[in-house]
């Protein structure tokens, strides 16, 4: 496909997305529907809609419509391309250029690229930092892979995804966390992989995971699993009694694959109250996702008050159910992949304020300005108060 036929492509995804469709849906059903499409122009489709998607405020600005259109024009004429060397109308190319199509400068609320509503509580959480998350958060996440130290070190898994035309180099976030500097693609197909030596992981779940008190012989639950990225780097760091949750156990279906792939052993449990008492309990709570919406833009503009709330209830209704079920001395330690202070620290003052004898030891926030995700983690215990 020609860079323009690749725009044409984008522009018909990005209508769907518009319409409601989710996003990967959206490629999936154009991937099945274009056979003469190759792997490169799947991945450049694909990079041409989060891309638009991320800045959809700004691009449908500079493009003069909140269509597929329009945030393609917007996303050439951000990236200093004159639309009409693509837009010519000839072969599969979009057609021309309009004079209503001209588009205007964005203003300067529309340049961060997030929802009105939310910029208010997004000053109050984040401060001056605000505009340089919001700028990260407009940009491609960088690739992150987790180091399973059961099975190599980090000095070993870079030489190993080195001779497969993989390089990744150490990242401060974590002694785990290695950042891919050259060859993403081949991640999945190589036998670094394949083997468990290494996990695709985001750099800040690593780091909440490395501040978690772990030792030998806990018996700990893994409470909010999904697909269990987090109870693997739980298993790596040390030996456990490892259980995961999740209230929807359908996410959970490749947990056992990818444990055994690892070399670690996790229980999956329908009903942790049976299972209780645990020395520790990982809540990796349902969030709006705020912190990782470079990887998830859809969610940036789908998020409303009212959904915000109610992520707030079960986030309560969460802490609530597992507090009878730490041991005495144990943590609950509940995270996020949220920057906003309703889902993080104003969860946690509420929790205090109406649990009596728990308290907090220790709270941590990550933001995309030290390059992973936007992550908080709060470590509770009885006591504290
Ligand atoms: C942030 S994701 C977890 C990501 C996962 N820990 C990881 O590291 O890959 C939150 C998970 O919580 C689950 N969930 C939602 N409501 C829940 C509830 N009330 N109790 C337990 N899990 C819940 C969701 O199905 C989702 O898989």
């Amino acid at each position: 496909m020609t860079p323009a036929a690749r725009h044409s492509a984008a522009i018909e995804v990005l209508d769907r997305i518009l319409a409601g469709a989710p996003a990967e849906q959206a490629l999936t059903n154009w991937g099945r529907a274009s056979r003469f499409a190759g792997s490169g122009d799947r991945n450049a489709v694909r990079d041409l809609v989060y891309d638009a998607l991320r800045c959809r405020r700004s691009y449908a600005a500079l493009g003069g419509a909140e269509s597929g259109r329009g945030l393609m024009l917007g996303a050439l004429r951000a990236a200093g391309t004159d639309p009409a060397t693509l837009f010519t109308g000839e072969g599969h190319a979009p057609s021309l250029v309009t004079q209503g199509e001209q588009g205007r400068t964005p203003a300067a609320a529309e340049t961060l690229d997030l929802p009105d509503w939310l910029l208010p509580q997004l000053t109050e959480s984040l401060g001056d930092d605000l505009t340089g998350i919001a700028q990260a958060l407009r940009q491609r996440a960088p690739v992150f892979l987790r180091v399973n130290l059961r099975r190599a070190t980090a000095t070993q898994a870079i030489a190993a995804l080195q001779a497969e035309g993989i390089t990744a180099q150490p990242h401060g976030l974590a002694d785990t966390a290695l950042e891919v500097t050259d060859g993403a693609r081949k991640i999945q197909t190589s036998q670094a992989y394949l083997s468990g030596l290494v996990e695709l992981q985001d750099a800040a779940s690593q780091a909440v995971v490395a501040a978690l008190p772990l030792r030998d012989g806990m018996r700990v639950l893994d409470h909010c699993a999904g697909g269990g990225g987090k109870t693997l780097a739980m298993a790596a760091r040390a030996k456990l009694s490892l259980f995961a949750h999740d209230a929807f156990p359908a996410r959970m279906r490749d947990l056992p694959t990818r444990a055994s792939r690892a070399g670690v052993k996790v229980a999956l449990s329908d009903a942790p109250e049976a299972l209780a008492p645990f020395d520790l309990i990982l809540a990796d709570a349902p969030c709006s996702g705020s912190g990782s919406w470079r990887r998830d833009p859809q969610g940036k503009w789908a998020l409303t008050p009212e959904r915000l709330a109610q992520i707030g209830a079960v986030q309560d209704e969460i802490l609530d159910r597992l507090a009878p079920l730490v041991a005495p001395g144990g943590v609950l330690a509940y995270a996020t992949c949220s920057v906003l202070r309703a889902e993080n620290e104003d969860r946690i003052a509420a929790f205090v304020n109406r649990t009596p004898g728990w308290g907090v030891k220790t709270m941590q926030r990550f933001t995309p300005l030290t390059g992973g995700d936007g992550f908080f983690l709060a470590l509770l215990t009885q006591g504290q108060a």
